[in-house]
């Protein structure tokens, strides 16, 4: 079974069992986007660290092309670009050097990686800010930035907790852009979004998470 498959997948507390996130399936077909939608609190990133293999269940089951989402598989990793949380970065390291890390974790041709980072910075509409360091940026920059680092590594899973966060309106409709380009080129996408106009612009099913 290719795709993303969730089957009545719940989450709670080990220690006193609350409730983190009610019995929930779908399933992300390779190329389509489902976005998450839920009240503060609902579970939708608990269920994206679930989707991204960076936590178990406690009941149910998410696969990934049919082999469990489990970050400690080569598969899951492989597989899954995901931006939920702050990402891994370096004080020391500029925009540029952090991208050209990726890259070259990902093995690909040394000798066309500056032009490959730079495009990553300029379809996102942060070019200019290459040279900096990731403390030196706006809130709305670093979360661009973070959109670039996690979308230049190879995946054909996408989870994005929240993408919309700290974006003005114009950086939506430039985020809701590129999301249905990577969905339109095969990439599979899971996403949490309270943006209406976003989830209206990249959604093919919305799975609603209930208030508890
Ligand atoms: N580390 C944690 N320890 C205990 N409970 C937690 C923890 N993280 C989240 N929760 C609880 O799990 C439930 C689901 O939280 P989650 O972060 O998944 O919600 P959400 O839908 O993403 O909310 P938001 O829209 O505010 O980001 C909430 O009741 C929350 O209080």
């Amino acid at each position: 079974m290719t795709g993303t498959r969730v089957e009545a997948v719940e989450a709670a507390k080990e220690v006193d069992g609350a409730r983190l996130l009610p019995p929930t399936s779908f399933l992300a077909r390779p190329g389509s986007c489902v976005v998450l939608r839920g009240p503060n609190g609902a579970g939708k990133t608990t269920l994206l660290r679930l989707v991204a293999g960076l936590a178990a269940p406690s009941s149910g089951t998410v696969t990934l092309d049919g082999e469990p989402a489990d970050e400690r598989r080569r598969a899951t990793r492989e597989a899954v670009a995901a931006l939920v949380g702050v990402p891994a970065g370096w004080r020391d390291l500029t925009l540029v050097d952090h991208l050209t890390l990726v890259d070259a974790t990902w093995g690909r041709d040394p000798g066309t990686c500056h032009e490959r980072v730079l495009a990553a910075l300029d379809e996102v509409g942060i070019a200019e800010l290459a040279d900096r360091f990731p403390h030196e940026l706006s809130s709305g920059q670093a979360q661009l930035f973070h959109l670039a680092l996690t979308w230049f590594r190879p995946a054909r899973l996408l989870v994005l907790d929240e993408p919309e966060q700290r974006l003005d309106t114009e950086r939506r409709a430039l985020l809701a852009d590129l999301v249905r380009r990577r969905s339109d080129g095969g990439t599979t996408v899971v996403m949490a979004c309270h943006d209406p106009a976003v989830t209206a612009a990249v959604a093919d099913e919305v799975v609603d998470i209930e208030a508890r």
